[in-house]
């Protein structure tokens, strides 16, 4: 298997940056009849029911027993918009990256892009008045990197045109009233940034006073407030069949799942409808365990890996609630999000030392941890790193790259666990970093060094989520495949290296795969095969077990072959 066979997040967000399909292809043409707007809301099934408690509001309750990997339930989100980097990789209306033959492009707005005239025309319904709407914000604007409005003031807007389209009194619009707005209780800042995106949107719709939104059924300065807040609140976001983030969408029926940092769902965009593409892109709700009658669904609106401080800040922040869940008011001691391994290695853990309770010990043989000063000084560091490697990663690569390699030894040595933030966290970036800047002429090193980076981010992830979340299933899938590649130089075999080279890798990558795979159909659907990287994992399952057999029968051959060999 060669290095270019493996596909991973990082390569499909670089791939989308060098597509060659831009200005190469014929531009679209505007067909009159357009069809009438598709059905939008995805209906739940019976397996499901709505009930409302005082504390958090509607949610999801199964009315009969969930399996784990089965889809809940299904829906296409009524509104959804691609980033603006993403517009020319992919298409605008069933999500799909662009084809080798190129997409084709709006001839009037120029900026959105389509598989087909089949595609323009199922998006038409919603893009005619935003096509309008995009070059009146263009010929306005100072400056060409803000010509295109950034995607939630253009999900807002086709919110607002869908609103109008559909009937103010529609099933449509009244799903999207109903979602949880907190104007009332919403702190300063947010009401801030939530007024500066009401006159973005204003703006782009071509009204000149908040009054003229009267005919999209916003009444007052209350209604665009409740606006802003349900789409804060509400928006979840589009990504690609392996978590890439593509874009933001509204999908009021998922919207009613709240939230637990130990889910029991998650929501995924498998891409799993290939008949019928113009039900693209579908969210999928997706049981990651069995879940039994009565039992809420539960979903992650945030990154479960993070500490229960961080959980809480970001949840209090964009989603106004403190949460209670088990994690939360119960959280494992240690924590193996805030834990250190033992001074004396005896296998036990010791919680984080903070300024306020600098002791700690080891909650297995009681050793104490001697130099806590120091390792409270390489959490403070790798914090302040992650920050900047985070900002610098797309600005300047090797200087994200060298903050990573720096910093990550520093948390190992101060014994942090692989799953500990921001020892993680470095670590998944540590690894994406180096998959973005490698080398066109693959080195052994260089690929050893990438399958150390993915295996520390396995180890960590297998920590603190549950087999089958989408991000541990995916990590799986991108170890297997790079112990899947070619080696370009394999090593002579030499006791306990990591990775191993030759047959050993090659029966690691197979395990890892085979892993991967299960997990896979957990998270993306059993249905659905794992979803689009089931279907890659489960190919490269069959030509690793291929090449394997190989090896055995090469092996028995020269066993054979060898003279004198006793029969
Ligand atoms: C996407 S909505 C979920 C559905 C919402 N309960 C409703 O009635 O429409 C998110 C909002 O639900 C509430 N919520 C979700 N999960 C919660 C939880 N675990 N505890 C308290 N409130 C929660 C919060 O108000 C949050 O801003």
């Amino acid at each position: 298997m060669s290095f270019s066979d493996i596909r991973t997040q990082r390569q499909i967000k670089e791939a989308r940056s060098h597509a060659s399909h831009v200005g190469s292809s014929p531009d679209l043409m505007i067909e009159e009849s357009t069809p009438a707007l598709a059905p939008l809301f995805g209906t739940l099934p019976p397996s499901v029911e709505v009930r409302t408690n005082q504390e958090t509001g509607r949610g999801v309750y199964a009315k009969e027993r969930l399996t784990k990997g089965g889809v809940i339930f299904g829906s296409k989100p009524p509104v959804y918009v691609l980033s603006t980097k993403n517009l020319e990789h992919f298409c605008s209306s069933c999500i799909a990256p662009a084809p080798t033959s190129g997409l084709k492009r709006c001839t009037l707005c120029k900026n959105l892009w389509y598989c087909n005239a089949t595609c323009q025309n199922n998006d038409w319904a919603l893009h005619k008045k935003e096509c309008d709407a995009m070059r009146r914000w263009a010929a306005g604007a100072p400056s060409l990197d803000v010509a295109i409005p950034a995607e939630p003031i253009r999900c807002l807007g086709r919110v607002l045109w869908g609103r109008r389209k559909q009937g103010l009194d529609s099933v449509w619009t009244r799903e999207i009233d109903a979602m949880q707005s907190h104007r009332t209780s919403l702190p300063p800042e947010a009401t801030e940034s939530h007024t500066h995106l009401a006159h973005a949107v204003i703006r782009y719709l071509g009204l000149t006073a908040p009054e003229e939104l009267v005919p999209f059924g916003i009444n007052n300065a209350a209604g665009i407030v409740d606006l802003m807040s349900r789409f804060a609140t509400n928006s979840i976001t589009l990504t690609s069949a392996a978590l890439a983030p593509l874009g933001v969408c509204v999908s009021p029926s998922v919207a009613l799942i709240n939230h637990s940092c130990e889910p029991n769902a998650v929501v995924v965009f498998p891409r799993s409808i290939k008949d019928h593409p113009t039900q693209e892109p579908e969210a999928q709700v997706i049981a990651i365990r069995d879940i039994a009658p009565d039992e809420e669904i539960f979903t992650s609106y945030i990154d479960t890996t993070l500490p229960r401080a961080h959980r809480q800040a970001a949840l209090s922040t964009t989603y106004n609630f403190a949460c209670k869940c088990t994690l939360c008011s119960k959280p494992p001691k240690p924590d193996p999000r805030e834990a250190l391994a033992c001074p004396k290695n005896c296998g036990g853990s010791c919680p984080f030392p903070s300024e306020e309770g600098p002791l700690t010990r080891c909650v297995k043989c009681k050793s104490a941890v001697a130099s806590t000063d120091s390792v409270l000084d390489a959490l403070r560091i790798g914090q302040e790193a992650l920050q900047k490697a985070t900002s610098l990663q797309f600005a300047d690569l090797p200087k994200a790259q060298q903050l990573t390699t720096n910093i990550i030894p520093i948390l190992t040595s101060a014994k942090a666990l692989s799953s500990s933030h921001p020892l993680l966290a470095l670590a998944r970036l540590h690894q994406s970093l180096l998959l973005a800047a490698f080398p066109p002429n693959l080195t052994q090193d260089a690929l050893d060094g990438l399958i150390r980076a993915s295996s520390a981010s396995v180890t960590g992830l297998s920590a603190v989520l549950p087999p089958g979340h989408p991000a541990r299933a995916l990590a799986l899938a991108e170890l297997g495949k790079l112990l899947a590649v070619d080696e370009p130089a394999p090593h002579a075999a030499a006791g306990s290296t990591f990775p191993p080279s030759g047959p050993a890798r090659l029966r690691l990558a197979c395990d890892t795969l085979i892993r991967a795979r299960d997990e896979l159909a957990i998270s993306f659907g059993e249905r659905n095969g794992g979803g689009e990287v089931g279907r890659e994992v489960r190919e490269m399952v069959v030509r690793v077990e291929r090449e394997l057999a190989a090896w055995g029968q090469g092996i028995r051959n020269v066993i054979e072959d060898t003279p004198g060999r006793a029969r």
